[in-house]
């Protein structure tokens, strides 16, 4: 039999650390946790409330996953994030870094001073969360360009359509497809056929804003979402875009004769669009009718509600009517 003296010495030597929290957010009991390597020492929290050595936003988290603990009586698991610096009081000798945890919440069946208490086992998942994160930017990231690419497009463009279904956030896609890679492949190399593709998404990198989406579509093809973007707004930074690429293709000194340009599709998110694919089908059909057209230059597809209409029916006829920007159509 282990004895209540060993049973403390068990706790103690917890290597996570383990907190006792009423239903109303005081500390009532902590044990463990006692490597400073991952964890602060928690000791002087004991008899201290949540709310008033956390924020207020963090402490009202922290006091409705105690209650939902004890009201359903499950285990709860939840990740968060939390700095020794957030919470006042503790000795600085812990990680520096915030940390991620992962607790472990679970309703106890006794009472303490009259109030319903749970055990909130915290553990130290910094590096397994960093490990996460990094594991979604590669499978959200096209390796040669870093830009997104077409799977995180698609949850983004999402997201989009939805802001601007719910609550008419205008929003653009431009799409572009390089003119003449091939060309440039069978000429000069494919590793020059590369140095395009990554300059042409530097361009995009240094142009863009902190919300535009950038995407490589694949092979030569790339989209560029735009929130809070009209269509007017949205052709004329694609000229701006197109001037960029002109000015940084050409400096890529490709020989005489052998030179990659950039075609543009821009189409703006309409009230008839069901989901963002039907902007993306316009913007798509929009880069088609500039390459039609004699590639290198920046094609707008219709906007007005007749032509959207028509659109489909445009499609599959194969007639792709769209509009080509001129100055005077801008609405800056
Ligand atoms: N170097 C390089 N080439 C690629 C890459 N991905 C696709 N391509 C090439 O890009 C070309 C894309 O085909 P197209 O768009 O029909 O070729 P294009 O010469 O640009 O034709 P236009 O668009 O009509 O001007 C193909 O030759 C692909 O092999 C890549 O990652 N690196």
């Amino acid at each position: 039999m282990i004895s209540i003296e060993q049973m403390g010495i068990v706790l103690e030597a917890l290597p996570d650390p383990v907190f006792i929290l009423s239903r109303s957010g005081k500390y009532v009991a902590v044990f463990g946790g006692r490597d400073a390597r991952y964890y602060h020492d928690g000791t002087g929290l004991v008899g201290q409330n949540i709310a008033d050595i956390v924020k207020k936003d963090k402490a009202d988290w922290f006091l409705q996953q105690i209650e939902l603990a004890l009201d359903s009586h499950r285990l709860l698991i939840r990740e968060y994030e939390l700095s020794g610096a957030d919470v006042r009081g503790l000795q600085w000798t812990g990680p520096r870094k915030p940390i991620w945890f992962e607790g472990r919440i679970q309703a106890l069946d006794f009472q303490v001073d009259g109030e319903d208490v749970v055990l909130w086992v915290a553990s130290n998942i910094s590096e397994r969360h960093e490990m996460e994160v990094q594991l979604r930017e590669l499978s959200d990231t096209d390796q040669l360009t870093g830009l997104f690419n077409r799977r995180r497009l698609e949850l983004d463009l999402t997201l989009l359509y939805e802001a601007f279904a719910r609550h008419s956030v205008p929003t653009s896609i431009l799409m572009f497809d390089l003119d003449n890679l091939k060309k440039v492949n069978d000429t000069l190399g494919h590793y020059a056929g590369d140095e395009i593709i990554v300059a042409v998404s530097k361009v995009c990198r240094s142009e863009l804003r902190k919300t535009d989406i950038a995407c490589r579509f694949g092979g030569d093809e790339f989209v560029i979402g735009l929130p809070n973007i009209e269509m007017g707004q949205a052709v004329q930074f694609a000229h701006r875009l197109h001037e960029c690429f002109n000015r940084e293709l050409s400096r890529l000194c490709i020989d005489e004769g052998v030179s990659a340009t950039v075609s543009i599709g821009v189409a703006t998110m309409l009230p008839e669009d069901r989901s963002y694919e039907d902007t993306l089908k316009r913007a798509d059909n929009a880069m088609y009718e500039a390459k039609r057209r004699g590639k290198n230059r920046v094609v707008a597809a219709d906007t007005t509600a007749a032509d959207t209409k028509s659109h489909a029916r445009r499609v599959s006829e194969g007639a792709n009517k769209a509009q080509q920007w001129e100055p005077s159509q801008s609405r800056s």
